[in-house]
């Protein structure tokens, strides 16, 4: 990929008054920008269109899970709103990732369509007590080849499972990675997780980072020292 950094930060912030602060301070050269749950549901899709007018790659991170046609309709609109990626969950099943790709297939450029595998923040454990009892990096692999069957652009994953996802499917494949720490930050309710340097070393496309560069004393030097880092 082209862009400058890797780094997409997630804003998850209350509401827009509470995310200008940080987005006015960055541009689109240092980082995309993660739009998520919390903050779409206070800000709504004006908040998307804005940041997409300032020039910003912006992450739709939004996990749809539903039927087909409505997955299909909201990945639709996710792409009217010229973000640079929009996420659907694979275990969702292959009819709904097919409707979410062909509901794109008119767009000139269209976004990005990306399958969550496993939550970073889940263990073993977690997945065992919704059923699934197998290790998160063979689930993972499992709900992939999903994806990839289902004309997906890559996966959302974490950085452990980045090797045997590109033996399998190749450098092509979009690799999006939560669970980023830089050395010294807080876990938090993360469990799979790795260093911007690791992740990048793996040759890892999009590092989603949120707390260690958001609820930093200082978010910019926060953003700036991962950056730096990753071109060392
Ligand atoms: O598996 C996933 C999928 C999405 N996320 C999202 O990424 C950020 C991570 O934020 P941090 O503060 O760096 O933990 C957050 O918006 C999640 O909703 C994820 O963590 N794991």
């Amino acid at each position: 990929m082209k862009h400058k950094s890797q780094i997409f930060v997630a804003l998850d912030f209350p509401d827009a008054a509470s995310a200008w602060p940080l987005v006015r301070r960055l541009n689109p050269d240092m980082c995309g920008l993660k739009v998520g749950k919390e903050l779409f549901t206070s800000a709504g899709p004006e908040f998307v269109k804005r940041l997409v007018d300032e020039g910003f790659r912006v992450f739709l991170d939004l996990k749809f899970h539903d039927i087909p046609n409505t997955v299909a309709k909201a990945v639709r609109a996710a792409a009217e709103l010229g973000v640079w990626m929009v996420n659907v969950h694979a275990s969702g099943g292959r009819r709904m990732m097919e409707a979410a790709r062909t509901a794109l297939a008119d767009f000139p450029e269209p976004p990005l369509l990306i399958g969550v595998t496993v939550l970073t923040s889940m263990t073993a454990d977690d997945l065992a007590e919704t059923g699934i009892a197998v290790e998160p990096a063979d689930q993972v692999q499992r709900l992939a080849r999903l994806a990839a069957v289902s004309g997906l652009d890559g996966v959302v994953c974490s950085a452990w499972e980045a090797e045997q996802l590109q033996a399998e499917f190749g450098r092509d494949f979009v690799l999006v990675t939560p669970g980023i720490r830089p050395l010294g930050s807080e876990q938090g309710d993360q469990r799979r997780i790795m260093t911007p340097e690791q992740a990048q070393a793996l040759g890892i496309q999009v590092l989603v980072i949120g707390r260690p560069i958001t609820q930093a004393n200082d978010p910019m030097a926060a953003l700036q020292a991962i950056n730096h880092s990753l071109t060392l």
